[in-house]
């Protein structure tokens, strides 16, 4: 028997809470604990607190008929606005060989965490890319201290290990245009593929500005969501003061700088970071970004002040 003819069985209690994977036109779909998906609309008080997006906890009633109403939304841990998905717990930072762009990884990494989200890093595209690079990527990124998967979405390389990083958390994928973000959403879920005729949910997008997002479901658990985030890195909101604390590997050998709080670490004479570089525990690559990143932080504090 499966999960869904288990549930069709144990009738739902009359109230329960799940969580929102998509809406359209007025209508939420709410998955419930048991795997079932309930059609709800909102109680009127519900609607006037603001949108209620996919990702959304929620209390939900269910009527004699089956249909949902949503009576309440739960406090959200996360709320990402483009797109907009509430309680996101991990990003998926995705690069493609054969050239993986590291600084815009390391970039994306420094939003995610400023928005307290847990990461792991992807670096897609494996089947033509050079093993040597594919070794160091994972040995520099498993270093700082990220999750690696290494993938293929063309020839399914890697897949399950990255789908294992995905299991009971709200997921999103990002990464630069081309990187393989659709393709590898494709062979995560069955369900987005059965998406690629379904003529009305395009033509939809079409008419729409916004586009619907929806959670999908990943086959060993997790939910993804079908549109990638983080289009835009902004550091708007990341102090340079605080952005050594946003690397795990600048932040593990600032500790030990003797300058503590006073320091950039920028390689001021007797800041322990370059040496840290030169001893290999802190990648060149990620030091120059983090310096990169400082210097547009500063000059953006400096903007702000004149
Ligand atoms: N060789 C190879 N090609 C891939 C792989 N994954 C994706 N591609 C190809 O890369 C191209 C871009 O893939 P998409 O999945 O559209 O990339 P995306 O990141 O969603 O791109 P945007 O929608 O522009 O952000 C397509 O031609 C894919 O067939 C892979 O693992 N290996
Ligand atoms: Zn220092």
């Amino acid at each position: 028997m499966t999960d869904l003819e288990t549930a069709a069985h144990e009738p739902e209690p009359s109230e329960t809470t799940g969580m929102v994977v998509t809406r359209q036109a007025g209508f939420y779909t709410v998955w419930l604990p048991s795997g079932q998906r309930i059609l709800s609309v909102l109680r009127g008080k519900v609607r006037k607190g603001g949108p209620v997006v996919a990702g959304d906890r929620v209390r939900v009633r269910i009527g004699q008929d089956g249909r949902g109403v949503i009576e309440e939304v739960l406090p959200r841990t996360s709320h990402l606005i483009r797109p907009p998905v509430a309680n996101v717990t991990r990003v998926v930072a995705v690069v493609a060989g054969p050239e993986p762009d590291l600084g815009w990884l390391d970039r994306l990494l420094v939003v995610a965490e400023s928005q307290g989200l847990s990461c792991v890093v992807c670096l897609n595209k494996i089947d033509r890319t050079d093993p040597e690079t594919v070794q160091s990527f994972r040995s520099l990124y498993q270093a700082v201290g990220y999750p690696v998967a290494t993938t293929s979405a063309r020839t399914g390389e890697g897949i399950g290990p990255l789908a294992a990083l995905l299991v009971g958390h709200v997921s999103t994928l990002s990464g630069p245009s081309g990187v393989g973000k659709s393709s590898l959403l494709n062979v995560l879920c069955p369900e987005a593929r059965l998406e690629v005729g379904d003529v009305s949910a395009r033509s939809q997008r079409g008419r729409h500005t916004t586009r619907v997002v929806r959670l999908l479901e990943l086959p060993d658990g997790g939910l993804l969501a079908d549109t990638p985030g983080f289009s835009r890195l902004d550091l708007e909101g990341v102090e340079a003061r605080e952005l050594w604390r946003l690397m795990p590997d600048i932040r593990r050998e600032a500790a030990h700088c003797r300058f503590k709080e006073r320091c950039l670490h920028r390689g001021e004479e007797g800041c322990a970071l370059p040496e840290a570089v030169e001893q290999g525990r802190v990648a060149p690559s990620r030091y120059r970004h983090y310096r990169r990143l400082l210097d547009e932080a500063l000059q953006r504090e400096a903007r702000r002040y004149s």
